[in-house]
C-alpha cells in the first residue's frame, strides 16, 4: 500500500513521464508503408489471380446472365460428371457442326451486305461491347415489322381522323411463346389496331405519364380495340397493379410454352444477339458444381410461369386473362386466334385463307386485303429460329425441374398443358 506522500509522488511522476510511445517516430512512419505496401501487394496479387480465373473459364462471358459461379470459384467442389459428359457432348456437337446462329449470322451479313465485310465486323464487335446498340437493333427489326405490315388501311385510318385510346387489351407475355405472331393476326382483325412496337411502359417508361402512353397508340376508330404486347410485363413486378390502376377491366392475353422449349428459344435469340460468342446451353441451365438446375437463369425465371400468374391473380379475376397455347398457335393458329377472338368479343374474321401454312417459311403467314389486293405476309427470321441441339440429359433435368412448377400453374388456371 502506498501513503499519501507517495501516492500524489507516484501520480506526479505517472502525469509529469511522458508515455512511452511503442516505437520511435521514423519507425512508426516505416511500419505504417510497409503496412501499406503489403495490402497493395495484397490487393494485386488478388486481382490478378481472379483475373486468371476468368481467363481459364474463357467462355464466361462478361455480361454473364447469371451463370452457376459457385461451381467455378470453389475447387475443392468440381463439376459434377453427368455436368461435364453433357458439356463436352454440347461442345463436341458443336464444333462437328456450324451452330444455327453462326449459320443465320452469315445469311444476315450475306443480305445485308452493302458496305465492306471489314466495317460489318466493326459493327457487330461493337454490338458486344454495347448493349444498348441491341435493343435499338430489336426496335429497328420491330420498326422493318411494322412497315411490312403497315397496309394502306392503316394510312386510312390517320386520314380519317380517328382517336388515339388506351389499351383495352395487352398482351403481356410470355417472352418467346409466339407474342408477335399473335398481335400481327390480331392486327389484321378489322376490329383491332395494335402498335407495333413493343411500348415497355409499364416496366420501363411509367415515368413518362399515361398522356405519353396513351399518344404512342395508333390512331382508332369507335368499336375498334386498340391492343400492344411486351413480354417483359409478365415478369414485373409492379406491372399488374399499374396495368389495373390504368384500366380494371382490361383484357389480357398470356401465351404460355412448353416452358423448356421457351428456354432454349430465349438462349437460341442470345446466341443470335451475340454473334461470335461461344455459349454453351448447359453451362447457363445447369450449375457445374452440384449438376442441378441453374435458377439463377433469367429465362429458367421466365418459364416458371406460376411465380409470375400468380402476382396477376392478385390485381385480376382469372376470367380476365385468356391464356393462349403457345405451341398450338405454331402448329394449329387458326383454332388459337380464333379463341382469342371470342375472349376479346370480336366478330368472326379469321379463315383458312387469312391464315395459312406457308410451306418454305415452315410456318403459318397472313393474307389480308389492301386496297382490293392480297397481300400475303410472314413474320422476319428472327422469328422461328433453328434451336441448338440439347443434350438429352440436360433437357430431363429441365423438364423434371419445371414438372413441379407446372403443377402448381395448372392448379392456378384450371387448365392443363401437355409439358411433359
Ligand atoms: N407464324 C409464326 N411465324 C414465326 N414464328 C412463330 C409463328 N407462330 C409462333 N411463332 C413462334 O414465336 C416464337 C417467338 O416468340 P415471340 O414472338 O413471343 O418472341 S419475342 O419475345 O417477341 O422475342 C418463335 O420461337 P422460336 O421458334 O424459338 O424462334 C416461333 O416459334
Amino acid at each position: 500500500m502506498l501513503d499519501a506522500h507517495q501516492q500524489t509522488q507516484f501520480m506526479s511522476k505517472a502525469e509529469t513521464t511522458p508515455r512511452r510511445s511503442p516505437c520511435s517516430r521514423t519507425r512508426c512512419v516505416y511500419n505504417i508503408r510497409t503496412l501499406q505496401a503489403s495490402i497493395v501487394i495484397a490487393c494485386a496479387i488478388v486481382f490478378a489471380l481472379c483475373v486468371w480465373m476468368f481467363k481459364i473459364k474463357d467462355s464466361t462471358p462478361s455480361f454473364s446472365l447469371s451463370l452457376p459461379m459457385d461451381g467455378i470459384f470453389s475447387s475443392p467442389n468440381r463439376p459434377s460428371e453427368d455436368f461435364v459428359r453433357a458439356r463436352k457432348w454440347e461442345e463436341s456437337w458443336a464444333s462437328k457442326t456450324a451452330p444455327s446462329h453462326e449459320r443465320i449470322s452469315k445469311t444476315r451479313r450475306h443480305k445485308s451486305s452493302k458496305g465492306s465485310k471489314k466495317s460489318l465486323l466493326v459493327r457487330d464487335d461493337k454490338r458486344f461491347k454495347n448493349r444498348k446498340d441491341e435493343s435499338s437493333e430489336k426496335f429497328a427489326e420491330q420498326e422493318k415489322i411494322t412497315k411490312s405490315l403497315m397496309t394502306k388501311d392503316d394510312t386510312s385510318r390517320i386520314e380519317q381522323g380517328r382517336s388515339k385510346k388506351f389499351p383495352g387489351a395487352i398482351i403481356i407475355g410470355a417472352r418467346k411463346a409466339g407474342t408477335r405472331a399473335l398481335l400481327e393476326y390480331l392486327n389484321i382483325h378489322p376490329q383491332v389496331v395494335v402498335s407495333h412496337k413493343e411500348m415497355h411502359f409499364f416496366d420501363l417508361y411509367y415515368q413518362k405519364g399515361m398522356e405519353w402512353y396513351r399518344s404512342k397508340m395508333p390512331l382508332s376508330g369507335p368499336g375498334q380495340l386498340t391492343m400492344e404486347k411486351t413480354p417483359k410485363y409478365l415478369i414485373t413486378e409492379r406491372a399488374p397493379a399499374m396495368i389495373h390502376s390504368m384500366n380494371s377491366s382490361v383484357r389480357l392475353v398470356l401465351t404460355l410454352r412448353h416452358p423448356v422449349n421457351r428456354v432454349i428459344s430465349d438462349f437460341a435469340q442470345m446466341l443470335d444477339n451475340h454473334l461470335g460468342e461461344t455459349f454453351n446451353f448447359t453451362r447457363f441451365a445447369i450449375n457445374p458444381k452440384s449438376g442441378t438446375v441453374n435458377t439463377k437463369y433469367q429465362a429458367i425465371y421466365v418459364s416458371t410461369y406460376h411465380i409470375h400468374v400468380a402476382r396477376w391473380l392478385e390485381f385480376f379475376p382469372l376470367k380476365q386473362i385468356h391464356i393462349v397455347d403457345g405451341d398450338r398457335l405454331i402448329s394449329e393458329p387458326l383454332d388459337e386466334i380464333r379463341k382469342v377472338e371470342t375472349f376479346l368479343g370480336l366478330s368472326p374474321f379469321y379463315t383458312e385463307d387469312v391464315i395459312y401454312f406457308n410451306a418454305t417459311r415452315g410456318f403459318y403467314c397472313m393474307r389480308h386485303e389492301v386496297g382490293g389486293v392480297n397481300v400475303p405476309s410472314c413474320l422476319g427470321d428472327s422469328k422461328g429460329r433453328d434451336h441448338p441441339r440439347v443434350n438429352s440429359w440436360v433437357r430431363d433435368k429441365l423438364t423434371e425441374y419445371f414438372y413441379p412448377h407446372n403443377e402448381k400453374l395448372f392448379r392456378m388456371i384450371n387448365r392443363r398443358f401437355d409439358w411433359s
